[in-house]
């Protein structure tokens, strides 16, 4: 389990415990379903929260996504505060009573619940980042660079089972990566898909970043410069409440297969990856104590709303239509 001052985060037990208290608590605007299982057989637990929830309702879909990978602990904190601020606040505020009557919010608190047990199984951190799939020749493949759009194109992932960036044998061969695949695709109802907006979040260096990841390119087929300006108006307006650096995924470094790209690039959802607090190992690196946990989500409150009243349209930002 987690160590002396960090206590404060969920662990796999932990999470579930939590979701399904906020099932008890507000019946009538969560669901609680599994999107399959993990490598080791974990169940990738997924909240709905809407009103009217048990209803497939004509209202555009968000998709929040945490703790892909696995020492991120910060990030399964992050959707655990989503969750509380849209269904606790939906009595007291009108604001966020708006926003979940207007849509549909999925969240997948941990995508990767095998790594994450295996980074604390020990009791000190095993600074554990990808999934617990055995491969050729070690373990491990890098969830966010097993994604089916431009896989393994542009030197943003390695062919190597040791490396950290390991893209796996082939696009969607990790499980979780495979049942993130299969949801999203269940999505597209009447050839329509219902998910409108994502965000991925990860630690740390406090960014913003949207697609593409796999090309320096502003623009690249399937992202036009009135997509690309709309991607960074909304990330600018973002990063302005939260103080992250808002930036093009790529101008961090190159990467291919990650969530990003195949949301964007096969379904045309606007998806974006948050890396937390903190900047730089000064704060803790991957692990800062569990004494952030409140102030470094709450941090995201503003922009994860903005976010929302954007998500029937992004392109409203630039002051165009859906
Ligand atoms: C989303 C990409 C561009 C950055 C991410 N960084 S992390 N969270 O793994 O350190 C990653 O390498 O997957
Ligand atoms: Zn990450």
């Amino acid at each position: 389990d987690f160590p002396s001052g960090y206590t404060g985060y969920h662990n796999f037990q932990e999470m579930v415990t939590e979701l399904n208290q906020t099932v008890t608590d507000h019946p009538n605007l969560v669901r609680l379903s599994t999107i399959g299982k993990s490598y080791q057989g974990r169940e990738l637990w997924t909240l709905k929260i809407s009103d009217n929830p048990g209803v497939d309702e004509a209202e555009p879909e968000v998709l929040f996504t945490c703790n892909m990978h696995a020492r991120e602990h910060l990030t399964v904190e992050m959707c655990l505060r989503i969750i509380k601020q849209y269904t606790d606040g939906y009595a007291t505020n009108p604001t966020i009573k708006n926003l979940v009557d207007t849509r549909e919010i999925w969240i997948v608190p941990m995508v990767n619940p095998d790594g994450v047990e295996y980074d604390i199984a020990t009791g000190s951190f095993r600074s554990w980042r990808k999934n617990r799939q055995p491969n050729s020749t070690s373990t491990g493949t890098d969830p966010n660079r097993n994604f089916g759009y431009q896989w393994g194109c542009c030197g943003g992932s390695s062919s190597s089972g040791s490396s950290e960036t390991y893209r796996g044998p082939s696009a969607f061969s990790a499980p979780e990566v495979a049942r993130i695949r299969d949801f999203v695709n269940g999505r597209v109802v009447g050839g329509v898909q219902q998910i409108k907006t994502h965000i991925d979040f990860h630690t740390y260096s406090e960014l913003i970043l949207w697609p593409y990841g796999y090309t320096y390119n502003d623009t690249a087929p399937g992202l036009d410069s009135t997509q690309a300006s709309a991607f960074s108006t909304l990330g600018r307006r973002m990063a302005a409440l939260n103080g992250y650096t808002p930036q093009q995924s790529s101008d961090l470094y190159i990467t291919d297969g990650t969530i990003n790209d195949w949301l964007w690039g096969v379904h045309k959802i606007w998806s974006y990856t948050f890396e937390m607090y903190p900047t730089g190992s000064g704060g803790g690196g991957f692990y800062p104590r569990d004494t952030v946990i409140a102030t470094q989500t709450a941090r995201n409150d503003s922009a994860v709303e903005l976010f929302l009243s954007y998500s029937d349209c992004v392109p409203r930002i630039i002051s165009r239509t859906c």
